[in-house]
């Protein structure tokens, strides 16, 4: 059996990543657990080590369950593409990562198509792990994915991160342009917090 947390619990959103937090918290918000921020909380950045989502998610959730002695949920994800043999994938956030530490995901979306280019094959999908860790080391893992294609030049101001690259199946848009309801339906996060949900969350209210 899953461990569930109870109604009205206080969790740690662990995750720097201000795109993310503003997602997770709202596929929550309908289910009456309190939440914090590893910012908030002033929580340190941990080594993502892992060569899989699940792993680098736990690592997050572990170390942020153990630091606050709440639990924490954390997000691990990743922008795979079929020509790249699924790369960037869990390697996602360094290929936009600059010298100084800074993040450029115009720089990172142009790289990938220039060495996607090449190739008919346009398929590409994003991934999401979430791992929800308690403080006795306990945890629950969950994987979600949305197939599509990747387009070039990057279309769309809203979301975050590679989602102006990215057409979901069935739809004409990328994840840049379409509203955050829209993209909240179909992706990666949505499929594997409605896992989550159903194992671990009290019931949406
Ligand atoms: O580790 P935390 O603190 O959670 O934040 P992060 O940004 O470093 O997150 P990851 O290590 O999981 O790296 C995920 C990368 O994939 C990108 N990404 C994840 N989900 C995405 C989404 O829904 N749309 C666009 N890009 C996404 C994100 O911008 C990062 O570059
Ligand atoms: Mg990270």
């Amino acid at each position: 059996m899953p461990r569930r947390l109870e109604p009205g619990a206080r969790i740690v959103l662990a995750t720097h990543n201000a795109g993310k937090l503003r997602e997770v918290a709202a596929l929550l918000a309908p289910h009456g657990v309190a939440v914090v921020s590893a910012g908030e909380l002033g929580l340190p950045v941990p080594e993502e080590t892992e060569d899989s989502f699940v792993g680098n998610a736990a690592i997050k959730a572990l170390a942020a369950a153990t630091a606050a002695g709440l639990p924490a949920l954390a997000d691990d994800s990743g922008f795979s593409v079929a020509a790249l043999g699924g790369d960037p994938g869990v390697r996602t956030a360094d290929w936009a990562e600059q010298p100084d530490g800074s993040r450029d995901y115009a720089a990172a979306m142009a790289r990938v198509a220039a060495l996607a280019a090449g190739s008919a094959d346009r398929a590409a999908w994003f991934t999401c792990a979430l791992v929800l860790a308690w403080p006795d080391g306990h945890v629950e893992a969950f994987e979600g994915r949305a197939t599509g294609h990747w387009v070039a030049p990057p279309r769309g101001t809203r979301g975050f991160g590679y989602d102006p690259m990215f057409v979901p199946d069935g739809h004409a848009e990328t994840f840049g342009e379409m509203a955050p309801a829209a993209k909240h339906a179909i992706s990666h996060r949505a499929r594997a917090f409605a896992l989550l949900a159903a194992a671990c969350l009290p019931a949406a209210g």
